[in-house]
């Protein structure tokens, strides 16, 4: 029996067990098991247990994954915005796995992904925290909630752990191109005026790994964490939304400066505030789009919409029609604000903006 279904075969008992003088010691012991097994769960996983309880299958349109300090309200958003019920209570490590659920949004299936509480020392294995990086690593989305009623060092911790395991936030890929070569030493170039980093140091840090022969091309004017990023290949540039919730606690000019920091939202779980704003803000941040399709002869098919990434093409739309599609394509129309005029007759490469309108005219 692996340690979540004993603590949930010891909470079922606790649940049976009349509350009495005479079951006060049997009580007491249920209690102290539950916390021994809760304690056991936050040391570092031995590899018999390793992913237990979040090995959770992707599904949906994008994957979120709600990442903080105990007890800011992260099960309580789920359970909020969701029709999944994740446990909320007001002890820390409320939470021991990972709990799926599903937001719909838009015709969007957006999975959001409660998890535990982290805490300073996660990447280090403190807590459940590997695993929840782990997670975290395959998300599309990262929602960093914080206690808006707490300092916010919080935040500036929680994103030297992600950190530390080469999770980016908000941040770019380093515009270089870098490849090993088996021979014929380094090759360095650049395509603009390089102010933070030159080829000695760049020769160097190569040495470093061990590195002797190598193609590296800066594209723009990177410093040398960000080539080392680009050695390493192993970082996740993911895009990160800092959620402060229970401003039900705090005061409106509290309120209104952390709202204007920059990829911030603010929130209220308990009292529901707030929450449209913060549904359109994951949408923005995944960078989704809905299109709509058109038959000739016919209105938009505005109850189907298409859900698909920012930046798409026609020929992408087409292969999310039908993979048929893009080798009957003649032409398309388009209506909406990717055209000049509505409608407007485009090729495969037109790029495709959100609540556009296409019909697709085959050959
Ligand atoms: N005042 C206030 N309290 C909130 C709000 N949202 C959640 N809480 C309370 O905060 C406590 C913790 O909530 P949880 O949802 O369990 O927090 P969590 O982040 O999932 O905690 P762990 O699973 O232990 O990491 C509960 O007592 C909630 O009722 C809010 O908007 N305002
Ligand atoms: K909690
Ligand atoms: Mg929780």
């Amino acid at each position: 029996m692996g340690i979540l279904e004993k603590i949930s075969e010891i909470e079922k008992e606790i649940a049976r067990t009349q509350k009495n003088k005479a079951t006060e010691y049997h009580l007491g012991l249920l209690k102290a098991k539950l916390a021994k097994y809760r304690s056991q769960l936050l040391e570092p996983p031995k590899k018999s247990e390793k992913g237990e309880g979040f090995d959770v299958l992707k599904s949906g349109d994008a994957r979120v994954a709600l990442i903080g300090f105990p007890s800011v309200g992260k099960s309580t958003l789920l359970s909020t915005l969701t029709a999944t019920e994740s446990e909320a209570a007001s002890y820390e490590f409320t939470t021991l796995t990972c709990i799926p659920g599903v937001i719909d949004y838009k015709g969007a299936n957006i999975q959001l992904l409660d998890l535990p509480g982290i805490i300073e020392g996660a990447s280090q294995g403190k807590g459940r925290g590997r695993q929840v990086i782990a997670v975290a690593r395959t998300a599309d989305l990262v929602l960093m909630m914080l206690d808006a009623t707490k300092q916010d060092v919080q935040r500036g911790l929680l994103e030297k752990e992600l950190e530390s395991v080469g999770i980016r936030l908000n941040k770019k890929k380093p515009n270089i191109y870098f490849k090993v070569k088996k021979g014929g030493g380094l090759s360095f170039n650049s395509t603009c005026p390089l102010t933070r980093i030159d080829e000695k140091l760049v020769q160097m840090i190569l040495h470093e790994y061990k590195i002797f022969n190598a193609e590296v091309l800066f594209r723009e004017d990177c410093n040398a964490d960000e080539l080392i990023d680009v050695i390493s290949a192993n970082r996740v540039y993911l895009p990160c939304l800092y959620v402060y919730n229970k401003i039900d606690q705090i005061s409106i000019e509290e309120v209104d400066r952390i709202a204007r920091q920059p990829n911030s939202v603010v929130v209220s779980c308990n009292m529901k505030l707030n929450l449209d704003y913060l549904l359109e803000q994951l949408w923005e941040y995944l960078s989704l789009i809905r299109v709509y399709t058109k038959k000739p002869g016919d209105p938009p098919d505005f109850d189907d919409g298409l859900i698909l990434r920012r930046g798409v093409t026609v020929e992408h739309v087409c292969h999310a029609i039908h993979r048929t599609l893009a080798a009957a394509f003649k032409y398309a129309l388009v209506w909406g604000t990717s055209t000049k005029y509505s409608p407007q007759r485009v090729g495969v490469h037109h790029i495709m903006h959100d609540e556009d309108v296409i019909q697709v005219v085959k050959k």
